[in-house]
């Protein structure tokens, strides 16, 4: 019986969380108000009784631990089961029995990181419907079965299960008098509970005696609005797509605009585009896959590292990304810009989309270039050396980063004057997150090096997040918005620092920067034509 408290969720006012999926709390969710370092523990899988610790490392940055509870977030059938809850840490805890709801009640107000152990006690029993496990959240269940108001069962007497057949048959009979078959009737009897529950709502009248069709209330599940899970990678407040049904069962499809997730999903990628995806493993995967294709995901960046090799330095095919990445200046204000003494690539883009994640993944050099899932760590303009031929240039992002408006301000107008004006850049990758695409701001700065003529390619990141018939949309979709622009250079290239996906492309690509021979092709993707997946040699265009 996988995943009975299949997620658990820590909120403080609503805002702090971790959720825990599958057994183990995988997913951190922090606040201003304050953060989890570590969350660690295994929820129950097996019915019985059960004791576990609940480890947190918390951090309050006020006094919102107060309010802090534990609450099992998608409420599984036998979640009304008492739960029971001692705390080893500070504070104290109340258990809410018959809820499924914890609440330690912490008198602690320091803001040091604390550790807190909870010793949650759970039951859980077995499934409803299985012999000799019939609990008391089977009968729960069955009550919330019966709508208000018919009048067919009485509580006091009958169980849950009675009351199900009850409510089964009169509405049965109401619904279609005369035409439920005996075999259809026999098999109402016969099927297992949660069966039933299925069979009763499928039973249900779609239409009234006056022919005129019964909305159907559609089901619909709130998630917190941080959660992506299981969204497909795009705006969050246009998740959900349920087009209206008027009276005369048309849809109103004209009649209401189509959202924005809708649009995307109606973009077609070409196939040339979905097979390049297939082929370089882009997009999001399962390990088998990786497995099956020969890397090996336990390494740094598996995909960037060509099947069977043994060093992983070694097999990077653009000479000038083998050699040492130096840190030489950071420039706060433009009079502090190093001389033009290199070849530069610079890598711009929104705060967090993954600018320094990549110039250490491209070199395979880790921590040379700070990174920080906190958007904002970079405000200098970082100046990295590679070898003596090219300078990869770590810009401050733009957007939302935690810093004062003032130094946003400040860095914001460095990175324009510094696209727009220095000599030596050669080109500009403008990174873009692959699960949200171009926002008004990269509109902006292509503006800027449109009219100041800077070459600029557009870098899909995070593409590991994303599955792979998204990330193919979302490539079309930039492509089509940038159709026209003159200093775009092609091909748009989708990486990620992660995997270690498309990277040797993106190498590729770059290093004709240096040879001086990168020319701008007009609307086209690339595709690699060798015999291992990322053994990228030969480039080929497809317009
Ligand atoms: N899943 C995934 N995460 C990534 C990838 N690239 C970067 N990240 C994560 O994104 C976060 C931000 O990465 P950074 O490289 O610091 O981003 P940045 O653009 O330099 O951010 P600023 O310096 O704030 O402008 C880090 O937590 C990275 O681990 C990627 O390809 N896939
Ligand atoms: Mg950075």
């Amino acid at each position: 019986m996988p995943g009975c408290f299949s997620r658990l969720c820590l909120r403080t006012s609503g805002r702090l969380r971790a959720a825990c999926q599958r057994g183990f709390i995988s997913d951190v969710y922090a606040s201003p108000q304050g953060s989890i370092s570590t969350v660690a523990d295994q929820i129950a899988k097996t019915p019985g009784e059960l004791e576990r610790n609940l480890t947190l490392s918390f951090k309050p940055s006020s006094n919102t631990l107060k309010q802090t509870s534990i609450v099992p977030e998608k409420f599984a059938w036998h979640s009304r089961l008492p739960l029971s809850c001692s705390d080893r840490g500070v504070g104290s805890v109340l258990p809410f029995a018959g809820q499924g709801i914890l609440y330690p009640f912490a008198s602690s107000t320091s803001l040091r990181t604390e550790n807190f152990t909870f010793r949650v006690h759970y039951s859980v029993a077995h499934r409803p419907g299985k012999a000799g496990s019939k609990s008391r959240v089977q009968s729960d269940r069955n009550t919330r079965l019966q709508p208000r108001g018919t009048g067919s069962t009485r509580r006091s007497s009958q169980t849950g299960k009675t009351r199900l057949k009850v409510l089964q048959k009169t509405d049965r009979k109401r619904a279609f008098p005369s035409s439920l078959s005996p075999s259809k009737s026999r098999h109402v009897t016969g099927v297992k509970e949660r069966g039933k529950r299925r069979l009763a709502s499928s039973l249900k009248p779609e239409s009234n005696d006056d022919g005129e069709r019964i909305k159907r209330r559609r089901k619909r599940i709130k998630a917190h609005p941080r959660d992506i899970t299981f969204k497909r990678g795009l705006d969050p407040d246009t998740s959900s797509i349920s087009l209206p049904v008027s009276a005369s069962g048309e849809k109103a499809k004209e009649d209401k605009p189509l959202s924005q997730n809708a649009k995307f999903r109606q973009i077609e990628p070409s196939r040339e585009l979905l097979r390049q995806i297939e082929e370089n493993l882009l997009g999001r995967r399962r390990l088998l896959e990786w497995r099956r294709a020969g890397f090996d995901p336990t390494r740094t960046s598996p995909l960037d590292d060509v099947p069977g090799s043994k060093d992983s330095r070694a097999q990077i095919q653009e000479t000038v990304f083998r050699q040492k990445l130096t840190f030489i200046a950071a420039a706060k204000i433009a009079s502090s810009l190093p001389p033009t003494r290199y070849t530069e690539i610079a890598f711009a883009g929104r705060s967090n989309v993954g600018k320094s994640s990549l110039i250490n993944s491209l070199t395979r050099q880790w921590h040379v270039a700070r990174t920080s899932d906190k958007p904002g760590l970079t405000q200098t303009i970082n100046f990295f050396t590679l070898g003596n031929q090219l300078c990869l240039v770590d810009l401050p992002g733009y957007g939302f980063a935690f810093a004062k408006d003032q130094v946003k301000e400040n860095w914001e107008e460095l990175v324009q004057e510094y696209v727009t004006s220095r000599p030596n850049l050669k080109r500009v990758c403008l990174l873009v997150d692959a699960k949200w695409g171009l926002k008004p701001r990269d509109q902006q700065l292509i503006q800027l090096m449109e009219s100041s003529r800077t070459r600029y390619q557009i870098i899909l990141t995070k593409t590991d997040l994303l599955p792979p018939l998204d990330l193919a949309r979302r490539a079309t979709q930039i492509l089509q918005i940038l159709k026209d622009h003159r200093s775009l250079i092609q091909p748009l290239i989708m990486v990620s620092s992660k995997s270690g996906a498309g990277l040797s492309h993106l190498r590729a690509s770059l290093a004709r920067v240096v040879s001086g021979d990168s020319q701008v092709f007009r609307g086209g993707f690339i595709l690699a034509t060798s015999c291992g997946p990322l053994r990228t040699d030969t480039l080929m265009v497809f317009p």
